[in-house]
């Protein structure tokens, strides 16, 4: 099936840049991209501010009408109520928010987020909106301890949009664990054999054309220099991108890996 997934580019800053520095940050970022002479309209560029910056963001966006979309780095499974220093997918959505990262491993072991947590989370972005960008992936640890690579994602995919709607808007990011932060980034073909095995997933879930629709994100020590290889394989649709996507330069050739020489 010939796939016509628009590739996204989606900078998560983390709890870096404060609302002063998202503005300044956007605008260049914008500007770099409309002064090149290049093709990037038919790249969807995405970045995850902090909550803080998130109006800012939205301001600048508006104002100058800028061609960058943006979401929450996560949001509360409930939509209101007594849930101290939670963010509801309902003031997402107030803000502009096209997306909402649910379940980054970051999230996962920091804040010992599971996947029935997850699935709330899933179902909540739904509920107001937003296209949540589902993350799985494995740890060094799970990875040596099976022979399928896959495993560990496919289960939290699975487990993460239970109940969800087959024509609900979704974004999946693969993010091998030991690959985030760490400057070893999993090979094109690990990748790929990951990302393949989720949308025969979907697949099973969905259905074989619904699965052709949605996009697969890798994400872990993305950078200008190994993005184009990538991108090259069949079932990676983008990135999720940290640290290189706090370097206006770097996220901006990631946008444009097309023009990296044999992309
Ligand atoms: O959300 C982004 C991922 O955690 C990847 O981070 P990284 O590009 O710094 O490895």
């Amino acid at each position: 099936m010939v796939a016509t997934r628009t590739p996204l580019m989606a900078g998560n800053w983390k709890m870096n840049f404060d609302h002063l520095q998202s503005i300044a940050f956007v605008q260049k970022l914008a500007w770099t991209l409309k002064d090149a002479d290049h093709d990037y309209a038919k790249v969807e560029v995405a970045v995850f501010p902090p909550f803080t910056d998130l109006r800012s963001v939205q301001t600048v966006v508006d104002a100058d009408k800028l061609d960058v979309v943006y979401g929450g780095q996560d949001l509360s499974q409930h939509d209101s109520g007594a849930y101290t220093g939670d963010i509801s997918g309902a003031f997402l959505s107030k803000l502009g928010c096209s997306y909402a990262l649910v379940g980054h491993s970051e999230r996962r072991t920091i804040h010992g987020e599971d996947d029935a947590t997850c699935n709330a989370k899933v179902q909540a972005a739904l509920r107001h909106g937003l296209t949540p960008v589902l993350c799985v992936g494995e740890t060094l640890e799970q990875r040596e301890a099976t022979e399928n690579p896959a495993e560990v994602s496919i289960a939290q995919l699975i487990a993460g949009l239970e109940g969800v709607a087959d024509d609900a808007e979704l974004v999946i990011a693969y993010e091998p664990v030991w690959a985030i932060g760490t400057g070893r980034v999993a090979t094109a073909e690990q990748a790929q054999e990951v990302c393949h095995a989720l949308r025969g997933a979907l697949a099973e879930r969905f259905g074989e054309e619904r699965a052709a629709q949605i996009r697969i994100l890798y994400g872990g020590s993305v950078k200008p220099d190994n993005v184009a290889s990538i991108m090259r394989e069949p079932d990676i649709d983008g990135a999720l991108v940290g640290g290189a996507s706090l370097v206006i330069d770097d996220f901006a050739a990631i946008v444009r890996y097309r023009e990296h020489v044999g992309a």
